[in-house]
């Protein structure tokens, strides 16, 4: 079994200020998340060694590839690199583009045709050993860049926004050809992603990178059940709110609200609420729960048979509601509403 990977990049470029650490062990994926423009491209970039990481280190499967003043050139890191352009060679077979990566590291013709029939067959490809890339649907272009990055066997296997130029579908049954085909990899992969599904099916950890620095690190359940940025909220759809908590079960979010909780945690907290806990009303509600507020829908969106409702006033939230309610209270961009949580439905958390 090899090592895995410990890595502390800390650069600059333009007017991004990185510093970021990444660690896992072997066979594990890593998923790195945030806004565009965090730096999880320039971290991929720093860890195949083609953007320098000035002051930091790097440590891939029991070797060190990079430590201040002494860099491997990238040539000499045993990395995999998979992009969301397959960027495979139109004039070559499937089979030739991924012994490519083989025969430029010495391999010999005859054994680089055999590991790379053998990786084509891993990923369902073995009978697209002759197809030329133009005959090729986009989901197996896919599978064919996976599989040239993995037929050298690498140490570190770099995944940028692999999916993202797929439709839905194919995207999907992608994603599952890729699980299956990481589960037998027991090297370090970093897989860079916008999608939540990606990051909660693929990764065993999460890394949020926002504006150059980490601000959430952990397994996917430890970031569902508790979300330490609005952008990682986000991601797992919930409503969240940095805020003050007292012993009585009041938390004071930043810009004033006050939400009430049967689940107090005192002295800085994250608030958190599914969305799905919103009740929207065209009236105030009666009871007078506690956490009510008039606001105003600022956006609607289909999801399957329901509908996420943006709203903006004191407090800004997402609301999960029914297809059905969405007609039945008339709801449409613009219009005044009352949302409403329960108290029991909110929870608190250390900051
Ligand atoms: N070649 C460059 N020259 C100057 N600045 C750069 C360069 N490359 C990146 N940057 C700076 O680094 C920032 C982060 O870029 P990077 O591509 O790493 O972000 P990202 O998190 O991958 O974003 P996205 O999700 O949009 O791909 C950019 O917004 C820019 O400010």
């Amino acid at each position: 079994m090899r090592g895995g990977l410990a890595a502390h990049v800390r650069l600059t470029r333009g007017s991004l200020d990185l510093d970021v650490e990444l660690a896992a062990e072997p066979g594990e994926v890593v998923g790195v998340l945030g806004p565009n423009g965090g730096g999880k491209t320039t971290t991929v970039l720093a860890l195949a060694g083609v953007v320098p990481n000035a002051a930091g280190r790097l440590r891939v499967g029991g070797e060190s590839w990079d430590e201040p003043g002494t860099a491997r050139p990238p040539e000499q890191r045993h990395v995999g690199l998979m992009l969301a352009d397959p960027l495979l060679f139109p004039n070559l077979r499937a089979l030739d583009n991924v012994a490519f990566g083989l025969r430029s590291r010495g391999v010999g013709r005859a054994a680089a045709r055999e590991r790379a029939l053998a990786e084509l067959a891993r990923v369902g490809l073995g009978d697209q050993a002759d197809a030329r890339p133009r005959e090729l649907s986009s989901g197996q272009a896919a599978r064919v860049a996976l599989a040239r990055a993995l037929a050298p066997d690498p140490a570190l296997l770099l995944l940028d926004e692999p999916l993202s130029a797929l439709d839905p579908d194919t995207r999907a049954r992608t994603r599952s050809d890729l699980a299956h085909r990481l589960a037998d990899y027991d090297g370090t992969t970093v897989l860079v992603t916008h999608d939540p599904l990606d990051a909660l099916t693929l990764a065993d950890r999460l890394v949020f990178i926002e504006a150059g620095r980490v601000t959430q690190a952990g397994t996917p359940g430890e970031v569902l059940r508790e979300p330490r940025s609005p952008y990682a909220a986000t991601v797992v759809g919930l409503n969240l709110y940095a805020a003050e908590g007292d012993t009585r079960g009041h938390a004071t979010t930043d810009t004033g609200t006050v939400l009430v909780t049967t689940n107090p945690t005192a002295g800085p907290v994250w608030v958190a609420f599914s969305p799905s806990a919103v009740s929207l009303h065209r009236r105030p509600p009666e009871g007078s729960p506690r956490n009510s507020w008039e606001l105003r829908i600022t956006d609607i969106t289909l999801h399957g048979q329901s509908a996420r409702v943006g709203l903006a006033g004191p407090i800004r939230l997402t609301a999960e509601v029914t297809l059905e309610s969405i007609a039945a209270l008339g709801l449409r961009v613009g219009l005044p509403v009352w949302a409403a949580v329960k108290a029991t439905e909110v929870r608190t958390y250390p900051r």
